[in-house]
């Protein structure tokens, strides 16, 4: 519930850290303070304050001044109104003398978008044949380094606690529990709960899509896991229907029978009113045929204070549809990872990212897999940049790696885990050719054993990508790429991920 005693607390906590010049710290607890100050209070606006002070030592000029917009919209105290005005001359002065940072930005097609889905890039389409179902593949020959699709999610959760994975408890303060985004000097919060906070531009859409529905019970939801994915989904489809569930239930009932091989390709994304050619799309996914509890997502929905009534009088229909999202899931959410925030400092590859939530991305879901894959998925604030890592020719097809590659794993232990997650054996070129595992592939062009060393030593120095060892790295990749498998592609692979890794990192702190 909240509080503005609990507020102040927060924020006396914040400047505590402030003092010592945590800012990292101070910014988690001046935003936890919004989260618990009451609507309409002064609390809103000395947190939005404090924060730009924040935003002002670390000499982000722009977000220091929407700061204090916002104090100012937020019934800031006027007795302190100097305070601000002061801080906002001096902004101005430091944000005029500052040469501004913002560069192209990295992550962006490498070709003209597809008109259709504007966030792939014109060239690549749908196939579906009996073994792999639907597939991906180009039209045109591909290069290493192009990327050629940046998705968002259409649902996604953030993580704040994992029985699992190592997670942020934090995130609910640092990101937007709409699009992931490590938006943490601008998010605003939820006028009803204290656990969600969301980029000024998707808090109306995430109310009126999902969160009007999670608010009541969000702490139960953000500590639930999957159950939460589940009932996400639900709430959106009711939503989409504008809480008719008579009107969900027709409408499902309905698309049973439609085209299996309805996709992302069939429709219009940018209308408005898509989410129902999405539910027919998700009706259409491979589902496990394992038998999953819902206990705990009925649970939520019996106590839910505006869904029970719903939910007692139409607990079939609501059940399997639970059920049948459980499912789905099991092949098709992904976990995401964002750049760790709290550890800025930390450069090892391993360390720069982690667990943020899990989500479901329509276009990416279409790739098959290959133990020797030839894209790779680039998390960057919740979104997916699928990069080529190998020279794809026209009319092939685009092969993502489902955890288990070739480099990492023996065919024995990657057959066994495709078979039992994904029911299917696999047969791609590194099982059918039995490739050996590092370090026991031949080494066919030495010089370009070096090359990957030097890069690897270079992303263990650098905060972002060396773009000279970038360019050279996807040339050498795709000149040789007839070697592969070799040691050595293999290394530059392992050094091409690691300068996309820091590229990411680098663009989300930028942001
Ligand atoms: C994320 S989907 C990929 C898209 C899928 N083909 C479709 O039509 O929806 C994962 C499912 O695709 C199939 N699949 C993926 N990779 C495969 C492969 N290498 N060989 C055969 N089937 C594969 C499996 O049924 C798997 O559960």
């Amino acid at each position: 519930m909240k509080s503005n005693k609990i507020a102040e607390i927060l924020r006396n906590e914040g400047n505590s850290s402030y003092k010592e010049r945590s800012f990292n710290d101070a910014l988690i607890k001046y935003n936890e303070s919004l989260c618990f100050s009451e609507v309409d209070s002064e609390h809103l606006g000395l947190a939005y304050a404090n924060r730009s002070a924040i935003c002002l030592e670390l000499k982000k000029f722009e977000k220091c001044l929407k700061n204090i917009k916002l104090a100012r919209l937020n019934n800031y105290p006027k007795s302190s109104q100097e305070v601000l005005d002061t801080r906002e001359k001096k902004c101005l002065e430091l944000a005029k003398k500052s040469k501004g940072n913002e560069g192209k930005k990295f992550f962006r097609l490498s070709y003209k978008p597809n008109k259709a889905i504007p966030y792939i890039i014109d060239g690549l389409e749908m196939r579906t044949n009996d073994k792999y179902g639907r597939h991906v593949i180009t039209n045109k020959d591909l290069h290493v380094g192009d990327i050629v699709a940046i998705e968002k999610p259409f649902c996604s959760i953030l993580l704040t606690h994992s029985n699992f994975v190592d997670v942020d408890k934090n995130n609910k303060f640092l990101r937007c529990a709409y699009c992931l985004k490590s938006n943490r000097f601008e998010l605003v919060p939820c006028q009803g709960c204290c656990s969600a906070m969301f980029c000024p531009s998707c808090q109306q859409e995430a109310f009126e899509s999902f969160h009007k529905y999670e608010c009541p019970v969000m702490d139960k939801l953000l500590t639930s896991g999957s159950v939460h994915i589940a009932l996400k989904i639900f709430f959106i489809a009711l939503s989409a229907f504008k809480g008719s569930i008579k009107e969900l239930q027709t409408f499902m009932n309905g698309i049973d029978k439609m085209d299996k091989n309805f996709s992302i390709f069939d429709f219009n994304i940018s209308q408005p009113d898509n989410v129902k050619s999405y539910l027919r799309y998700m009706n259409t996914l491979t589902r496990s045929d394992g038998k999953f509890s819902i206990a705990q997502h009925e649970e939520i929905l019996e106590n839910h204070p505006e869904l029970k009534e719903i939910y007692e009088s139409n607990k079939d229909f609501i059940k399997e549809f639970l059920h049948r999202q459980c499912q789905t899931n099991d092949h098709y959410f992904h976990g995401i990872f964002g750049q760790k925030i709290s550890s800025n400092d930390s450069r090892a590859y391993q360390d720069l990212q982690q667990s943020i939530g899990s989500g479901w991305y329509p276009f990416c879901s279409l790739f098959n897999h290959s133990c020797a894959s030839n894209i790779l998925r680039i998390y960057i604030d919740g979104k997916i940049a699928l990069i080529v890592t190998r020279f794809i020719p026209s009319g092939s097809q685009l092969f993502d790696c489902y955890k288990v590659s070739f480099a990492k794993h023996s065919k024995d232990e990657r057959q066994a885990k495709l078979l039992k997650q994904f029911n299917f054996k696999c047969d791609c070129e590194a099982c059918e050719f039995n490739y050996p595992m590092p370090p026991h592939i031949p080494i066919k062009n030495a010089k370009l054993i070096k090359l990957a060393k030097k890069i690897e030593d270079e992303c263990a120095q650098q905060q972002n990508i060396n773009g000279k060892s970038f360019h050279e790295c996807c040339k050498q990749m795709d000149a040789n790429y007839k070697d592969f498998p070799s040691l050595e592609l293999v290394w530059l692979q392992k050094s091409f991920a690691y300068l996309l890794l820091l590229q990411a990192r680098h663009e989300s702190e930028n942001n």
